[in-house]
């Protein structure tokens, strides 16, 4: 766990709640913090920044910082990341105003394109500098959008994995898999973006609300940590009967977990419960007690619990983990194609806020000229940097140039970002699993959860005792801090553990069970988070062909083109629209 470092904040901070910053860069990120404006899901600055003022004039965040407004003359970077970069740069001063005075900073953005694969990183090292800790959300290109896509994604991956604290790397091939073959591309788009949303906000959920079992960005980190992995998500909510079952039942169907199936290869398991005040043990050591049986013995669980009367009379139960592509790449293979196609319901969108005006408010962009991207020279030799470069050679980055990040851990102090929890904080030895042992767990019965209603107050529960049904777990975990060794807490966590080892891998199970029909397993296994090197490797994958006509490409004449739906994703969008339009 990472220790709240009270010298760090300044006085009072300490109870304030962490403010949260989620930038979107290029399409696919201001796609994603559409998503997460729309649906009001995370309670954070919603900023999006793009070169392309179409997009940032229909973006729905409340915060628009159009990148390199001279340089792009509000036209997209046309997939040349060197462009995004220099855009990014020449805005610097406008994304640091918009993303300082915040505790963490998400950045999204989906990778292999000219602005998200060219500004994320700048706007990572602008985030990191500002003290915040950086977390970067991000997409792997799908696969037939080509060899060139797949290498500036992978270019990219290597300067954000150096500037963020921690990178969760989705696969867009994977999330693309939950959709039916004659859905189109748009419907994979939108897959892909409601598991990102998802996962933000369960991680930022996680990361940041005071905990009775606290998990930190160390946990996170650990979970993620796979070489050349992709995060593994999960994520589910239940109310009623069984509301902890059917939670985690919810959890492991989660496309990228394919049914629970993946797990049985993840090394570290993050595993997060929360619940209302109505939350009582009986239902964790329900979760954890099924959760061990697809989970093998070995897997290192990092456990937290968190009691949040926002969340009502529901239970949410969030996994984190990571494969590496090639074992995802493998368990793909090896599954039936029946259950690779699995359309999962559309997230329900409430009302759209008023688009805010960008920053700065952009004159209405004037019909831009703008030459072919083949004849424009290297934006750096073509237009004078801002005077402020050369202060901060840093964000110049040539690739050798990097700032050094701390180890996480060593880098601001995520501490500082946990306010005191409102409960009594555990001993530290409660938030390992592992070291909680108990000989002999106390026979439990699992009752199916009555109708929820408040609880009265209970005594704490005999060490050995059958647990009250309806106990409070706020009340029972203050009871637990004040004598640990007596601890309930402590039982249903070890026996979660002892439990797991008990239990066969096999997804059989009493409470829910996984042997339901191939047509309704949904499976994805896509993405895994990343946290070590990755291979920079071509792929020898073989790319389709696509035949242009005239179009004009640009500096891409001479290569493979991106096709997506009939359209070049290399010629700027700008100049692809006005085809359209003469059409
Ligand atoms: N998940 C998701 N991915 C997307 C979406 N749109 C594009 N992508 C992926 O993100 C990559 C980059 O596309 P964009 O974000 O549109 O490109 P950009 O970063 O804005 O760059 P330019 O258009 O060149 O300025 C693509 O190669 C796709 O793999 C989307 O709506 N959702």
């Amino acid at each position: 766990m990472v220790e709240y470092d009270r010298s760090h904040s300044p006085e009072g901070a300490s109870t304030a709640a962490p403010r949260i910053c989620i930038v979107g860069v290029g399409g696919a990120g201001s796609n994603v913090v559409d998503r997460i404006t729309l649906d009001r899901i995370v309670d954070a600055t919603l900023v999006c920044a793009h070169t392309d003022v179409r997009v940032l004039g229909h973006s729905m965040a409340p915060v628009k910082i159009q990148l390199g407004a001279e340089l792009m003359k509000g036209i997209g970077a046309g997939g040349d990341p060197d462009l995004g970069r220099e855009a990014a740069l020449f805005s610097r001063e406008q994304i640091r105003q918009a993303i300082e005075n915040h505790d963490i900073i998400f950045i999204s953005a989906g990778l292999g394109g000219g602005t998200g694969s060219g500004a994320a990183p700048v706007i990572a090292e602008i985030a990191k500098n500002t003290n915040a800790l950086v977390l970067v959300v991000a997409t792997m290109p799908f696969s037939f959008e080509g060899r060139r896509r797949l290498g500036q994604a992978e270019e990219a991956l290597e300067l954000l994995q150096k500037r963020a604290d921690a990178l969760v790397l989705f696969e867009n091939n994977r999330m693309g898999e939950l959709i039916l073959p004659k859905d189109g591309i748009q419907k994979a788009f939108n897959q892909a973006d409601q598991l990102i949303a998802q996962s933000l906000r369960a991680i930022s959920t996680i990361t940041t609300t005071p905990g009775l079992v606290k998990l930190g960005l160390d946990d996170l980190t650990s979970a993620l940590a796979n070489a050349n992995g992709r995060c593994l998500f999960g994520f589910g909510e239940a109310r009623g009967q069984n509301r902890g079952s059917e939670a985690l039942k919810k959890a492991l169907k989660s496309p990228l977990i394919d049914s629970g199936r993946l797990l049985h290869q993840t090394k570290n398991l993050l595993v997060h419960v929360a619940g209302g005040e109505s939350l009582t043990l009986v239902e964790v050591e329900g979760v954890m007690k099924q959760l061990g049986r697809h989970v093998p013995d070995q897997t290192h669980i990092l456990f937290g619990l968190g009691v949040d009367a926002k969340l009502g009379d529901a239970v949410a139960v969030t996994l984190i983990s990571s494969l590496g592509l090639n074992q995802l790449n493998a368990h793909a293979a090896a599954a039936p194609p029946s259950e690779m196609l699995q359309p999962r319901a559309e997230m329900p969108v409430s009302v759209a806020p008023t688009p805010a005006p960008l920053i700065p408010a952009p004159a209405p962009a004037p019909a831009p000229k703008r030459e072919p991207a083949a004849k424009r020279a290297p934006a750096h030799s073509q237009y004078a940097p801002p005077p402020q470069l050369e202060s901060t050679p840093d964000l110049l980055f040539k690739a050798e140039e990097f700032i050094s990040v701390p180890a996480v851990g060593e880098a601001f102090p995520l501490s500082s970002l946990h306010a005191e929890a409102a409960a009594p904080a555990l001993p530290k030895e409660l938030q390992v699993p592992q070291s909680l042992m108990i000989d002999e767990p106390p026979a439990l019965e699992i009752p199916a959860a009555p109708v929820i209603a408040p609880a009265p107050v209970i005594a704490p529960a005999p060490e050995t005792a059958r647990i009250p049904v309806r106990t409070p777990i706020a009340k029972e975990l203050a009871d637990a801090a004040r004598s640990p060794k007596e601890s309930t807490l402590a039982a249903v966590v070890a026996r979660s553990v002892t439990l797991q080892t008990e239990a066969a891998p096999a997804p059989q199970d009493d409470l829910i069970s996984f042997d339901e029909p191939e047509e309704t397993a949904t499976t994805i296994s896509a993405t895994t988070a990343v946290l070590s090197a990755r291979s920079t490797k071509p792929t020898a994958e073989s790319q389709q062909t696509f035949s242009l006509g005239e179009e004009d490409r640009g500096r891409f004449k001479d290569t493979e083109p991106s096709i997506v739906q009939g359209e070049d994703l290399d010629v700027p969008t700008w100049m692809r629209l006005k085809k359209k339009l003469r059409r």
